[in-house]
């Protein structure tokens, strides 16, 4: 079942935040002082020019076209909604071009061509070659996208290369491999049937037949039917090609015994009763994007026994280009390849498909929730799978060598297989396992501020993507009016809200908070309005009472004061060992920053007490801690008052034996440069640290805002740890995102 339900609203919210659409240009070079600008701009910047112009290869030492790929298309057949013209193709292909970005490190922009005339489409690309290592063309419909792809690739020296046509092969014949290596059949044996005779069915069967399908066994059809031999409605030459001698004459017929159906066509193409009249074991590939041909939930209803695979990412066995056209481009681009071939290609569908039969690495079950192994519901890699970037462009490579398109070819594959595994930035990683690990958990996570719409919104998003269920305290009336002013109107009936009219608790509540308070200065009616009128209080009690797995608050109150009133329910005193730990993810690293929210001025034993909590922190989101404390000195040098505490309390924790790495006191710099690092080789550091101990709250405030600032730093937290629960303070300037990511580290129980 598809387990995630997308709202449109949720669509277009995605698009909007943080700013419209899904990426932004980076400078990789300093441009901050006077020189940096004599370099990068006039005069610096002839010197490459001349070299470029005396040879044309250096350009791919010079300038980023290397590792560059355009992704055009003109919109004539934009997933499977059809012509919908360039602008409104513009969110598919910026989409295309964060997935290179995020799977294979190649940098992409997305480029619209206004035209439907192929001598246009081809004249504006092929101008553009000078620009980029490689042209993705995308959603061009067939039959133009035939002539447009084969004159580019004549007329161009870079790889030309239509991923609706062989992308989508690619991964067909990978997941095809393999669902009939499960099913006992043998490729030169079955009766195939492809509907969709456009740019990815005609590619499909083309590389199909030349993987060993025999002619006469594969039926295609489209919206006129079957294409017969001898049938003139509707034909072209492409389709021509693939004609056969049948009387199946529509699909219905055509799928009678069948042991293959193949979809890239459009929603709902497929029937029950024609999935029913399949040979035994089918296999059921219904690509066509947003929708299926088929779902797998109607398709299994009435063949239990089918290998069903869609092209969307929320049902097992997704068959979609994503998993092709990332990792033959980067394989393409490392070689300098002059083409993409046939030989690239099977190579590409062979190595995917012998990835998925291996056993699959923890992570992965991580990031999915469930542990998959190769069988009907996992033919082929998942797009998390992080095997992929440093398997697939290493097969896509070796095979554009032999087959001479490489103008630079690798010398040592090792050291190349190990830079693709550094390409990939480790913090993505810890997010998505954090969001596995909560959706395993299925916790209840009590939201605090029901009346505050950033939060509503967080809730919702928490509870549609699966993670257990939100509750959200408020006052049901105004919960709705907010949901349904932010369009979430259908949202009132799914998540719960919860206050002190509508519990049954309330009582024990007030008796539990009474116990603790009585005694300090708090009487019965305090403890009244406390109970029943403050919503932190209100949600930390029924986080006390197990009432539910975890809380998230402070999106509207100063956290100073929300920790206050949490302190009412919570020991979470500085002398109780509550410490505040800030995760920061910046351009691949990931540092924790501590304390930032319970001590205002530690001192060595409470730095130490810090330490052991940033290190349980650290190891509870997957890090292997190396603790630093940090001063404005190194080893004693220069001499402070200031830094005293930082240098004692590395000896607190060295009586303490604690069975991780922690050094001090030391900068900054030296904490996390390694060649800072060099200058003192007694330090006991093996590496740069990634739990950073600062002197006093305020430095850890100006630490983590100016990391967010300026350098745009992605911030979590700071995560409450040492509470015995797990209570989330977020701060009054988060986002949708920051709250949601919040309850998830609340929901993982980290505390
Ligand atoms: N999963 C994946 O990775 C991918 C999936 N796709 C999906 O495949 C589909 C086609 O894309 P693409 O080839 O680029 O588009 P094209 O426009 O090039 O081709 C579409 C083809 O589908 C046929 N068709 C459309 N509707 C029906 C129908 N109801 N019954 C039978 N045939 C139909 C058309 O028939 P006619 O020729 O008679 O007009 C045409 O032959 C889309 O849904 C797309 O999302 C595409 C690429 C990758
Ligand atoms: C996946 C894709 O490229 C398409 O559906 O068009
Ligand atoms: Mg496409």
């Amino acid at each position: 079942m598809a387990k995630n339900k997308l709202t449109r609203e949720d669509a277009l919210q995605f698009h909007m935040q943080p700013t419209p659409g899904k990426w932004e240009i980076q400078a990789t070079v300093p441009m901050t002082t006077q020189r940096d600008l004599s370099l990068a701009y006039s005069p610096g910047v002839a010197i490459p020019c001349e070299e470029i112009f005396a040879n044309p290869a250096t350009a791919y030492d010079y300038t980023n076209k290397g590792n560059l790929v355009a992704v055009i298309s003109n919109g004539t057949a934009v997933l499977g909604l059809g012509n919908l013209g360039a602008l409104a193709s513009k969110p598919v292909m910026e989409g295309k071009s964060v997935l290179f970005k995020r799977f294979a490190d190649v940098n992409s922009i997305d480029i619209e061509l206004d035209t439907e005339d192929p001598d246009a489409f081809c004249n504006a690309v092929r101008l553009m070659g000078p620009t980029f290592g490689g042209i993705n063309l995308e959603d061009i419909k067939a039959p133009e996208c035939f002539i447009i792809e084969q004159r580019l690739k004549e007329e161009m020296d870079i790889p030309v290369f239509h991923d609706d046509q062989h992308g989508t092969a690619v991964i067909c014949a990978a997941g095809l491999l393999n669902a009939l290596y499960l099913s006992g059949k043998k490729i030169e044996d079955v009766k195939i049937v492809l509907n969709g005779a456009g740019a990815a069915g005609i590619a499909c069967l083309e590389l199909l037949k030349s993987m060993g399908a025999r002619h006469d066994n594969c039926i295609m059809a489209d919206t006129k039917g079957v294409i017969y031999q001898g049938r003139t409605e509707g034909m072209n030459q492409w389709k021509s090609a693939h004609a056969v001698v049948t009387d199946a004459r529509s699909l219905a017929d055509a799928m009678k015994d069948a042991d293959v159906f193949l979809g890239v066509s459009a929603k709902g193409a497929v029937t029950q009763d024609m999935v029913a009249s399949m040979a035994p074991n089918p296999v059921i590939f219904a690509m066509a994007n947003p929708d299926p041909e088929i779902t797998p939930e109607e398709a299994h209803a009435v063949r239990p026994d089918a290998i069903v695979a869609t092209g969307r990412s929320d049902y097992p066995n997704q068959v979609n280009n994503v998993l092709g056209f990332p990792y033959l481009f980067r394989g393409a681009l490392d070689i300098h390849a002059r083409a993409i071939n046939d030989e690239m290609k099977i190579a590409c569908a062979e190595a995917l498909a012998a990835l998925a039969r291996e056993d699959v690495p923890d992570e992965v079950a991580m990031a999915y929730g469930k542990k998959l192994s190769f069988g009907r519901d996992y033919i082929i890699p998942t797009p998390f799978d992080p095997r992929l970037i440093h398997r697939i462009p290493t097969a896509v490579a070796r095979a554009g060598m032999k087959t001479g398109v490489a103008r630079r070819p690798i010398v040592d594959m090792d050291a190349y297989e190990l830079s693709l595994k550094s390409r990939m930035d480790p913090t993505a990683s810890i997010l998505r396992s954090l969001n596995a690990r909560a959706r395993a958990a299925q916790s209840t996570v009590v939201f605090a501020e029901g009346d505050d719409p950033r939060v509503l919104r967080a809730a919702v998003l928490y509870q549609r993507a699966g993670m257990g269920k939100a509750l959200v305290v408020g006052r049901s009336d105004d919960v709705r009016a907010k949901l349904t002013a932010e369009g979430l109107a259908e949202a009132v009936d799914e998540i719960e809200v919860v206050n002190a009219a509508n519990t049954i608790h309330l009582e024990t509540y007030k008796a539990f908070l009474y116990k603790r308070l009585q005694r300090n200065g708090f009487d019965a009616q305090d403890i009244h309005r406390l109970a029943a009128r403050d919503r932190h209080v209100f949600a930390a009690l029924m986080l006390a009472h197990g009432h539910a797995d975890g809380m998230v608050t402070g999106a509207t109150r100063k956290s100073a004061h929300v920790l206050e009133l949490i302190n009412h329910v919570f020991d979470a005193q500085p002398h109780d060992g509550a410490v505040g730990v800030t995760a920061v993810l910046h351009k691949g690293r990931i540092v924790l920053i501590t304390d930032t929210l319970v001590h205002e001025w530690p001192d060595e034993n409470d730095l130490a007490d810090i330490a052991e909590r940033g290190a349980s922190v650290a190891r509870d989101l997957g890090l292997e801690p190396r603790v630093a404390f940090l001063s404005f000195s190194t080893f004693g040098s220069p001499v402070s008052e200031r830094a005293e505490k930082m240098r004692k309390a590395p000896v607190v924790l060295d009586n303490r034996r604690v069975d991780f790495e922690y050094e001090g006191e030391m900068t900054v710099d030296v904490a996390l440069n390694p060649r800072a690092q060099e200058n003192y080789p007694f330090s006991r550091l093996t590496g740069p640290a990634n739990v950073l101990v600062v002197p006093a709250r305020h430095s850890a405030s100006i630490s983590v805002k100016l990391m967010q600032e300026m350098a745009g730093a992605t911030v979590i937290g700071p995560i409450l740890s040492g509470v015995g629960k797990p209570v989330q303070i977020c701060s009054t300037v988060s986002t949708v995102n920051d709250i949601l990511n919040m309850a998830v580290i609340a929901a993982c129980g980290i505390d």
